[in-house]
């Protein structure tokens, strides 16, 4: 893909299909992970703007030219918001990676998946108009039925930093769908295309107020959005912490959320597997893409004792082949962590496994190559136990912790040894083992054979502290939809519950 010369749009807040500057007028530096550089603002709204914003959502949903749309009219704004993701693909994935520090070629695959995203959402939003009214039948002659699926109303989407064009359409394509009205509240680490999409559906001409999109901090532009009295939904995909926070104010109004936090997921490698290089592959990619800044990132690999060292070897060979540079060059395979706050925790992280005792097998610093940019090496830590930090909290970066094992028992144990539950990889050539697994696993996602790819059709969320709900797939579209039951007496014969007056 040729780079393109892209410039950095300055933006005001979308609201009302309108570009609107901050009530209070402040505005938040973008800073360049791979130069520390500031090289652009975002708007930073407060309560105020997130008051306007409601409103506008509100009058979207009681306007015929949103609110009474059929799911076929809303798929064609979907699908124009899809064509106009690709007609600028390149320079999307350009801003993603200057933003967020991820390399061109994963940008450029996140612009490929928000484009497939809205368009499987606008399959479901035609879909939607069949099922819209579904009868029920009780067979009972004195009573008709039926259950409407109607949009849920207004609907709060908080979303993070670390596939934020993705990690938004993974929200804002379902919730258009279903017909709701949304406001985005992308992460304040990187909205730049978040801010774009507000482009591209003024130009597509989605209906005003349909979708708002509010940059800003999480306690001043995200916090008021879950109290809102008339939001009436909050989606958040984060940390954990922020997810505690955000259950706790929204069960003051008895607001449903569905949380996607975060994970420290297990790879699981058996001695029965066909190809070490594969599944040395599949490892590394499910701990390093994305600089390791990935939800279900297989961070702890769990390894079957009599192929211990030579998988490790292959390991630390593989590594040597990781490219690591400005995540804009051709072939880079590991950009920079999203900010200087995450990349000092990560090294936190790294440090800490030393005190305790932990051996970095590999990496574990700044690579010496590169002068700026918060970059870290691929790091490999062994000599783990379970009660480390290492192997329990998620370090969001490049760092692989290890762990051996003998039997299948064991390796279901420490696999499950963790507060977290979304994802798990088995690498085994024994289908029957990988079953086995399937059902122990204690997670929302299960990889076997491999780690990460992740598909639109597939519900995706998890179990224990990695929160609750599923985004993708039809389960995607269900959460921005209101189940509404409908119940006809059909009889003329009176209930006769109640002795009648006129029978007195
Ligand atoms: N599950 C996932 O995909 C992600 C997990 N994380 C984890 O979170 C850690 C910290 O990253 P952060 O960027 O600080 O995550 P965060 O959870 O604070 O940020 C996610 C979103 O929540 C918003 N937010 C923050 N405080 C809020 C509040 N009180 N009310 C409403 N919204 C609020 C933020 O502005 C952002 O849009 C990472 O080190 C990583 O472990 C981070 C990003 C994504
Ligand atoms: N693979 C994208 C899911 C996430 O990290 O949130
Ligand atoms: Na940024």
């Amino acid at each position: 893909m040729a780079i393109p010369n892209v410039r950095i749009p300055s933006r005001q807040l979308y609201i009302d299909g309108e570009w609107r500057e901050p009530v209070k007028k402040n505005r938040i530096p973008i800073i360049s992970p791979a130069t520390e550089e500031i090289i652009g603002e975002i708007p930073a709204a407060t309560e105020e703007d997130v008051d306007i914003a409601v409103e506008a959502a509100r009058r979207a949903l009681a306007r015929d030219d949103w609110g009474s749309t059929t799911g076929a009219q809303r798929a064609k704004y979907l699908r124009a918001i899809a064509a106009k993701i690709l007609e600028r693909k390149s320079e999307l994935a350009k801003l993603e990676s200057l933003d967020c520090g991820k390399t061109l070629f994963e940008a450029a695959w996140d612009m490929d998946d928000v484009a497939a995203s809205f368009e499987y959402y606008a399959d479901l939003a035609e879909a939607l108009d069949s099922k819209r009214k579904t009868p029920v039948d009780l067979h009972l002659d004195s009573f008709k039925t039926y259950v409407l699926r109607e949009p849920l109303g207004v609907v709060g989407l908080i979303t993070p930093w670390n596939y934020p064009l993705l990690m938004a359409t993974w929200k804002v394509a379902p919730a258009l769908a279903a017909g709701c009205a949304a406001i985005l509240k992308p992460s304040e680490l990187a909205s730049i295309t978040c801010l774009e999409l507000g482009e591209i559906c003024r130009e597509v001409g989605l209906p005003p107020g349909a979708l708002n999109i509010l940059t800003g901090l999480g306690p001043e532009a995200g916090a008021p959005l879950v109290s809102h009295p008339h939001v009436d939904k909050i989606a958040f995909t984060g940390s954990g912490a922020t997810g505690v926070k955000i259950m706790t104010a929204a069960a003051q109004l008895v607001k449903p959320v569905t949380l996607e936090l975060g994970g420290k997921s297990p790879i699981v490698v058996f001695d029965d597997i066909d190809n070490l290089d594969l599944a040395v592959e599949w490892t590394l990619f499910g701990c390093f893409a994305n600089a390791g800044q990935v939800c279900s990132a297989t961070s702890r690999l769990i390894l079957q004792e009599s192929i211990a060292s030579e998988f490790l070897e292959r390991l630390l060979l593989w590594i040597k082949n990781i490219k690591i540079s400005d995540p804009l060059e051709e072939d880079c395979k590991l950009g920079p962590i999203v900010s200087s706050g995450q990349y000092e925790k990560v090294l936190k992280f790294i440090s800490k496994a030393k005190d305790e005792g932990a051996t970095i097998l590999c990496g574990g610093e700044r690579p010496q190559h590169m002068k700026k940019g918060y970059y870290v090496q691929p790091t490999i830590i062994t000599d783990v136990n379970t009660s480390m930090e290492i192997w329990k909290e998620e370090v969001f970066g490049p760092v692989l912790c290890v762990k051996t094992f003998k039997t299948e028992e064991e390796a279901i144990e420490l696999a499950n040894d963790t507060k977290y539950g979304l994802a798990s990889a088995i690498m085994s050539k024994d289908v029957e083992r990988c079953e086995r697994f399937t059902k122990a696993f204690q997670t929302g996602i299960i990889w076997f054979n491999c780690s990460q790819p992740t598909f639109t059709q597939l519900p995706w969320g998890g179990r224990k502290r990695s929160g609750f709900g599923r985004d993708l797939g039809e389960w995607g579209l269900e959460n921005y939809l209101n189940i509404k039951q409908v119940t006809q007496y059909t009889s003329v014969e009176p209930w006769a519950f109640y002795k009648s007056p006129s029978k007195v």
